[in-house]
């Protein structure tokens, strides 16, 4: 049924960039707010500046993880550690929490300038999918999820939300680890084996893989589908429409 394999009865979709086209607006908001971090200190420590690359380093040190494990991984992939400090720290406070509320400021000021675009085929596939009677849930790293959710008009479409907020509330560890996901089939009353995930980023496809689900649909939108299938992917679609039209490979 729509592209997936018999017996699949829910769909947990990812947001930023299977959704939305926001994955690359997050991708922005890092990689302005690294390379402040990176510039300032190579001023002062006179090491040479070395940018954040927004293909490799985002996708995979940040993309599809929750906000504090994007700035402590991408770190500790160049050899850094800062101070964990706390959630009220000052954005670009030289601590995991100041540099996430850092790009924070710079990812609301970016959708608060630009908005948000939903992908055109997502959109059809959550109606087709709640026409089809399966069931529904969003499972994402972020934080800002029920905004996203709200000012695009997608939350009609959405049974259950299992966001950053709610890993923060429950103590779950966020993707690669499958623990959102499984949370969100739980939910729902549906075995992993009969649930889909829908992700765009490798950690995500990775969280798929480890749980377990019946199938994992990788959306490719950066031109990277054999890094997905090789973290987990058992499909990968460039548009979600291609489930629609029977094109899927
Ligand atoms: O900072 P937020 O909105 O809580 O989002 C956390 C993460 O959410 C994921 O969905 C994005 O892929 C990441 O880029 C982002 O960092």
């Amino acid at each position: 049924m729509l592209g997936l394999p018999d017996g699949v009865e829910a769909c947990l979709f990812d947001l930023d960039g299977v959704l939305t086209d926001t994955a690359a607006v997050h991708d922005a908001a890092w990689t302005a707010t690294f390379d402040a971090f990176l510039r300032e200190r190579s001023d002062r420590t006179r090491e040479p500046f070395v940018p954040f690359d927004p293909v490799e380093d985002y996708a995979r040190h940040v993309d599809g993880k929750p906000r504090q494990d994007g700035v402590r991984d991408f770190l500790a992939s160049r050899g850094l550690a800062l101070p964990e400090g706390g959630p009220d720290d000052p954005p670009g406070a030289e601590t995991v929490h100041g540099l996430g509320n850092r790009k924070n400021v710079e990812l609301l000021r970016r959708i608060e300038e630009e908005g948000v675009r939903v992908y055109e085929g997502s959109r059809r596939y959550l109606a087709a999918a709640r026409e089809a009677g399966l069931r529904r849930a969003v499972v994402s790293s972020s934080a800002n999820t029920a905004q996203v959710l709200q000012v695009t008009g997608l939350a009609e479409f959405v049974e259950l939300r299992v966001d950053g907020l709610t890993l923060r509330e429950q103590g779950l560890r966020g993707k690669p680890a499958p623990d959102g996901f499984l949370a969100a089939a739980r939910a729902l009353g549906v075995a992993p084996e009969r649930a889909a995930v829908f992700e765009d980023a490798l950690a995500g496809a990775q969280a798929g893989r480890a749980g377990g689900f019946g199938c994992v649909v990788g959306v490719d939108r950066v031109d990277h589908a054999d890094e997905l299938r090789r973290h987990g992917a058992d499909l990968v679609v460039a548009d979600l429409a291609e489930l629609l039209d029977g094109a899927a490979g």
